[in-house]
């Protein structure tokens, strides 16, 4: 009696946890080991969902996405050193698609980093994080957990969302200190992602474009989807009347057949607009950086850009009215100046659009119709469309060469953010970590459509899935190969050629091998089938649908990137 009661401690491992905790994360997607371990357990032991993956990069992925889906940073948690670099793809990825996320890598003691004496996973980790990412920081000392993870969060989703890497030094998580100070040290982030109002005179301008267009032509991009701002999204496509395009990841947040979807008549409406409409949509690759044939004449545009980023304005070409803003206030802004009297565009320009949608969407329906076999990709997409036309709250997850250009342009989608594919980068392997994102974050089914070989990159994971008795179904396109199964080796050698797999894989049996469901299948109704059956389960599924090995391109839509050497004929 009269013993002062023992002080009361924290340490780095329940600050970390307190913190995430205190804004509002739930989730951390990881691959456990020294020395975050017990971080997993502990944020487990407190209630947080904690998804442990087979590889890093995966997990990376599923952060990424959880990002993407909920507007607030997804937590990739790795080891040291070889984990970290497996975690950094999906983190250079989540910064090229502006997906929040944040990679937290355990690391070696500075102490010998610096002066690389030789450390257990031994890597100046921050240093080579930081060209790969929005920001990067390292936590020293317990206090300063609070503020370390309040940046990481801001950082990750102010302005151009991206991704974060937080550095944690091992000794770190066991630093202790008084739990009072502790708690008073954590920051709970006030308005993380500040909206970001344009200028009058910037809408004013905008307007007046809009205004003088005869051929105007709207772009939706991820960047509006991510925005969350569909009822602003759909005001303002419905108010002006004008036409529409989607990007692959905007699918959805207009139904594809919304009357003023141009998407069927894609090379029309990008080669005839005079005026065209930016809305969180990049002018890069994936839209021949805004010139060359498939845009019509050069400078016969004009452009109105919507985006958060003031340095996108000119990055290829000029821009004649920059409204730099979120994509809710920017278009609120506008719609402010559409009063009743708004005058739609010209009904030559929306009927020729018109036209040739229709007459595209014919030439598409008789290829779906056939009734080939072995299937190929029209025919195998045939009963899949149907089946998200019948559910529209499926999210469908895609991947490949041709299963994703093909897929792309056949499914329809209904609902916002339900369309989750390779987006800016086009990178093979991000389809069991959004898979299991899209599943853990939202509840809803997955249906990932995967081309065998992006299936390969992540194949691994399916396990994962049964371990979590996830709502994923996975059906693969099984054309034998990279782009096609067909493909032989120049020299005659006994090597297979460098693009083919082991023909006639039977990929549903390594989900069996895991527990789920698995089925091999060679027709159309098969497929539907089997695909109906899974999503009605509820229980992991793999679809192993036998695709005509002759019947996709090089490298999809995208063959033209490929260098051709002028010495040898291929
Ligand atoms: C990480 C990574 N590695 C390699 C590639 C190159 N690549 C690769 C390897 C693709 C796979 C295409 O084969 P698939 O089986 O997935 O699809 P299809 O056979 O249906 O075309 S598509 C593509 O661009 C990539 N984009 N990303
Ligand atoms: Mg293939």
């Amino acid at each position: 009696e009269g013993q002062d009661a023992p002080q009361a401690l924290t340490d780095g491992f329940h600050l970390i946890v307190d913190a995430l905790k205190l804004n509002g994360i739930t989730n951390i997607y990881n691959v456990p080991g020294i020395p975050i371990t017990d971080l997993g357990r502990l944020a487990q032991a407190e209630g947080m969902r904690v998804i442990s993956f087979r590889h890093e990069q995966h997990a990376g992925y599923a952060a990424s996405i959880a990002g993407y889906l909920t507007q607030k940073p997804g937590i990739c948690l790795t080891v040291s050193a070889p984990g970290f670099l497996n975690g950094l793809t999906a983190l250079a990825n989540a910064t090229t698609n502006c997906f929040p996320m944040i990679l937290i890598s355990g690391s070696s003691e500075r102490e010998i980093v610096d002066l690389q004496q030789g450390d257990y996973e031994e890597m100046d980790q921050l240093a080579i994080a930081r060209p790969h990412c929005k920001a990067a920081y390292r936590v020293l000392h317990a206090e300063d957990i609070g503020i370390g993870i309040a940046r990481a969060i801001r950082a990750a989703v102010s302005g151009r969302p991206g991704g974060v890497y937080l550095d944690l030094p091992a000794k770190l998580l066991a630093q202790t200190m008084d739990a009072e100070e502790g708690r008073r040290s954590l920051v709970k982030v006030v308005d993380a992602a500040p909206r970001q109002i344009p200028a009058p005179d910037a809408v004013d301008r905008a307007i007046e474009v809009l205004q003088g267009a005869k051929r105007p032509l709207i772009i939706l991009g991820k960047g509006a989807a991510y925005a969350q701002a569909d009822a602003a999204v759909r005001a303002f496509v419905e108010t002006s009347g004008i036409p529409y395009l989607p990007m692959s990841m905007a699918k959805g947040l207009l139904p594809d057949d919304h009357p003023q979807s141009a998407g069927a008549a894609r090379s029309l409406a990008l080669k005839e607009a005079d005026t065209v409409v930016l809305i969180g949509a990049r002018l890069n690759w994936l839209l021949s950086h805004g010139k060359g044939k498939s845009w019509g004449q050069p400078g016969s545009k004009k452009f109105v850009h919507i985006d958060i980023e003031p340095r996108e304005m000119d990055s290829n070409v000029p821009i004649d009215a920059p409204l730099v803003g979120d994509v809710g206030s920017c278009l609120e802004a506008l719609l402010a100046r559409m009063d009743g009297s708004w005058q739609a565009p010209p009904a030559d320009w929306t009927g020729r659009l018109a036209e040739r949608k229709e007459a595209n969407i014919a030439k598409m329906a008789s290829k779906l119709k056939k009734n080939s076999a072995p299937m190929d990709f029209h025919t195998a997409l045939a009963p899949l469309r149907q089946i998200i036309k019948d559910r529209p709250d499926v999210i469908l997850v895609n991947e490949g060469a041709n299963t994703l250009d093909l897929a792309r342009g056949v499914i329809d989608m209904y609902r916002p953010r339900h369309r989750l594919d390779v987006g800016t980068w086009g990178v093979m392997g991000v389809g069991m970590g959004s898979a299991i994102a899209a599943a853990v974050e939202t509840g809803q089914p997955v249906l990932a459509i995967e081309g065998d070989s992006a299936f390969g990159f992540c194949g691994m994971e399916i396990e994962t899935i049964c371990r979590y008795k996830l709502p994923v179904c996975v059906v693969i396109f099984n054309n034998n190969g990279i782009y096609r199964g067909t493909d032989v080796n120049p020299s005659g050698g006994s090597d297979v050629a460098t693009t083919v797999f082991v023909p006639d894989s039977r990929y549903e049996m390594m989900m069996e091998a895991f527990g789920g469901t698995g089925a091999y299948v060679t027709t159309p109704d098969e497929l539907d089938r089997a695909v109906r059956q899974a999503l009605d389960s509820g229980k992991p599924t793999l679809v192993n649908a036998v695709i005509d090995p002759a019947a996709g391109t090089e490298s999809g839509n995208i063959g033209s990137l490929n260098p051709q050497s002028a010495l040898t004929k291929k």
